[in-house]
């Protein structure tokens, strides 16, 4: 089994006597900036005025311009929009590192695919969390925490993997774990997981199955509970349990049905396409594509989009869940989130 680092197996002191800046307060910037500074590290957030500025200045934060808290830092965590941290970086961030400073990421994206190219005097480690950012936060508010994955891409002052070790700590994934990688295999990892399985895998089975019984005349709010709303209570089961959970609680009708028609569904047909999703990945041929999209402004990106929230599933999943309060409650705070910390 690869080795998995725990809170107890890490020493956070060569951390405590840098200064960290957080650049971005988004999904995930908010919640490294708030976990670490209650952890009693020294924090200063990085950004341009606008509504992540008034939001970490009414969280308590110290806020400054990303040249400011860059120049007084001697940890940068780059936790811009993957599309947009080359251009934030040439200007803003590279003028004002020194040697020996560390520049750091959530995802080794414009690493491994050569967008950003850092001074050989720094060091460059990736900390990853496997989740969401707002889960980031709310794992820590629980007592809890999400998995994290390091690496160090440059090791100028010999200290990098213990700064990367105690950053992962400082969030909060000593409670869950944290385990090597390299830039490449995060990169490549976390991308083709979140095409295939977890984003475009996920939302397109749900999709598909709320049309298959649409269309067929079945009624769209039981089509909608069946496909997206008890997804949550299914996985939350596996994220417990693991699949023998999952299916120690479902009927053994559903068992059967799972063990049965679930290949008829995802196969290895399907594990064709994913293979091609892989490669893609991999050859760069995706980056290419998305770093190209947004050379143009988004077009495709923007017309899908539109498209999606059209749907009928988008519709009627407004609709059941104003009339589910605890979900309403969730979906509030979540909006709030979601206007003040940017996308995702
Ligand atoms: N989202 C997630 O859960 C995960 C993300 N990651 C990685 O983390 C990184 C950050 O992603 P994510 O948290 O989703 O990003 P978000 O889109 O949520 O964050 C955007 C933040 O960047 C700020 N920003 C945008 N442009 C500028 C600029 N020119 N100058 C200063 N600040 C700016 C925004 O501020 P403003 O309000 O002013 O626009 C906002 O605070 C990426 O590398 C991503 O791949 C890794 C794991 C999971
Ligand atoms: C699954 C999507 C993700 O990789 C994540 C939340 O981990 C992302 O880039 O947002
Ligand atoms: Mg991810
Ligand atoms: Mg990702």
């Amino acid at each position: 089994m690869a080795k998995v680092l725990y809170h107890d197996d890490i020493q956070e002191e060569v951390l405590r006597s840098k200064k960290v800046a957080v650049v971005g307060y988004g999904s995930q910037g908010h919640a490294h900036a708030l976990n670490l500074k209650e952890n009693g590290f020294d924090v200063v957030v990085g950004l341009r005025k606008g509504k992540s500025w008034d939001k970490a200045v009414e969280d308590g934060v110290d806020v400054k311009s990303v040249a400011d808290a860059v120049e007084e830092s001697d940890v940068v965590m780059v936790l811009l929009p993957d599309e947009l941290q080359p251009d934030v970086y040439e200007n803003q961030i590279k003028p004002n590192l020194a040697p020996g400073n560390a520049l750091a990421f959530a995802h080794g994206f414009n690493i491994h695919f050569n967008q950003v190219v850092p001074p050989e005097d720094v060091d460059v480690f990736l900390v990853a969390p496997k989740a969401p950012g707002h889960l980031v936060r709310r794992t820590f508010e629980e007592g809890a925490g999400v998995p994290s994955l390091y690496g160090v891409y440059q090791d100028a002052t010999g200290q990098a993997t213990e700064l990367a070790l105690a950053y992962a700590k400082g969030i909060g994934s000593g409670r869950a774990g944290i385990l090597k990688t390299s830039f490449q295999e995060e990169t490549e990892t976390d991308l083709f997981g979140e095409q295939a399985v977890l984003c475009g895998g996920v939302s397109n089975l749900v999709k598909a199955g709320f049309e298959t019984l649409t269309e067929a005349g079945y009624q769209p709010e039981i089509a909608y509970f069946e496909c997206l709303h008890e997804m949550k209570l299914i996985v939350d089961l596996m994220y417990e349990g693991g699949m023998e959970y999952m299916r120690y609680s479902i009927s053994d009708t559903a068992q059967w049905g799972d063990f049965v028609s679930g290949p008829r569904v995802i196969n290895e047909e399907t594990k064709e396409r994913m293979k091609e999703v892989l490669q893609d990945v991999q050859s760069g041929a995706f980056a290419k594509g998305w770093i190209l999209e947004n050379q143009v402004n988004r077009p495709q990106f923007n017309a899908i989009n539109e498209m999606e929230k059209n749907h009928q599933l988008t519709q009627v999943g407004k609709e059941l869940r104003a009339l589910m309060p605890f979900v309403k409650q969730t979906k509030k705070k979540k909006k709030e989130e979601v206007v003040t910390h940017g996308s995702n």
